[in-house]
């Protein structure tokens, strides 16, 4: 227990905008401050969810339904959350998640055309509707976030990784218009420029929070 409340930060974007990369480093600064915290990802961050994120990334494109998946993620983030968030902010330690919620409204319903009211619910059911104290979402213009998702895939992406240009344009769409709607809980971050860079925004971005 360190004495200070834990602070619930999660990590989003689409992909290749640098989330592990920012995790890390972000992860890294927070400690020289003297924060105590974890690092988790979704889907995953726990035995249960990382069973899930196997069935919900390999396999065919076709493998599961936009139901079946939301469903599934709404699955592991409560395993997640159970096992893994909630007992770390409990013993006072912050918790940086790459992916959370506001992942599935942007590919199961912006992208996928589930109801953002549906994912909410499942939501409510499956994790409390607990929300983070700050999400940190990561924009790129969307020729660099594909050339940086290419670097990382190096032609292997994943089932939903590797869906076309079109879906993914309507999950970054999706995400900046949640990020509009609730500018308390988001800060919208240029993740354009060198590693370092993008840190020390996110830095910023956390001020009000950090010790
Ligand atoms: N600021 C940056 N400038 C140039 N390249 C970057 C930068 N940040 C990350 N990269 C590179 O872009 C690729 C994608 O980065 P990373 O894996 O961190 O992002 P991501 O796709 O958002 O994360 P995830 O793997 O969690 O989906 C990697 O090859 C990484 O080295
Ligand atoms: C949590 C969550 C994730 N996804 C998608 C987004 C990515 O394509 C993958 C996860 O891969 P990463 O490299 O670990 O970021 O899953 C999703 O569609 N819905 C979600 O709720």
């Amino acid at each position: 227990m360190t004495g200070r409340p834990g602070r619930f930060i999660t990590l989003e974007g689409g992909e290749g905008v640098g989330k592990s990369t920012q995790l890390a480093a972000l992860a890294t600064a927070l400690r020289a401050r003297g924060i105590d915290l974890i690092v988790t990802r979704e889907p995953g961050g726990s035995e249960g969810a990382e069973a899930i994120r196997r069935l919900l990334l390999e396999g065919d494109a076709g493998r599961w339904g936009p139901r079946a998946e939301a469903l599934l993620f709404a699955a592991a983030r409560a395993d997640h959350l159970e096992k893994t968030i909630l007992p770390a902010l409990a013993a006072g330690q912050w918790v940086l998640s790459d992916r959370y919620l506001d992942s599935s409204r942007a590919y199961q319903s912006g992208a996928s055309g589930l109801e953002d009211a549906d994912i909410l619910t499942l939501h409510r059911i499956g994790s409390e509707g607990r929300l983070p104290d700050r999400t940190l979402l990561l924009q790129l213009p969307e020729a660099e976030a594909t050339r940086r998702a290419s670097l990382r895939d190096r032609g292997d992406s994943d089932r939903i990784g590797g869906r076309d240009a079109a879906y993914h344009a309507r999950v970054a769409a999706a995400f900046a218009q949640y990020a509009a709607g609730d500018p308390q809980r988001f800060r919208a971050i240029d993740a354009t420029g060198a590693p370092d860079a993008v840190t020390a925004r996110l830095l910023d971005a956390l001020a009000d929070l950090t010790p």
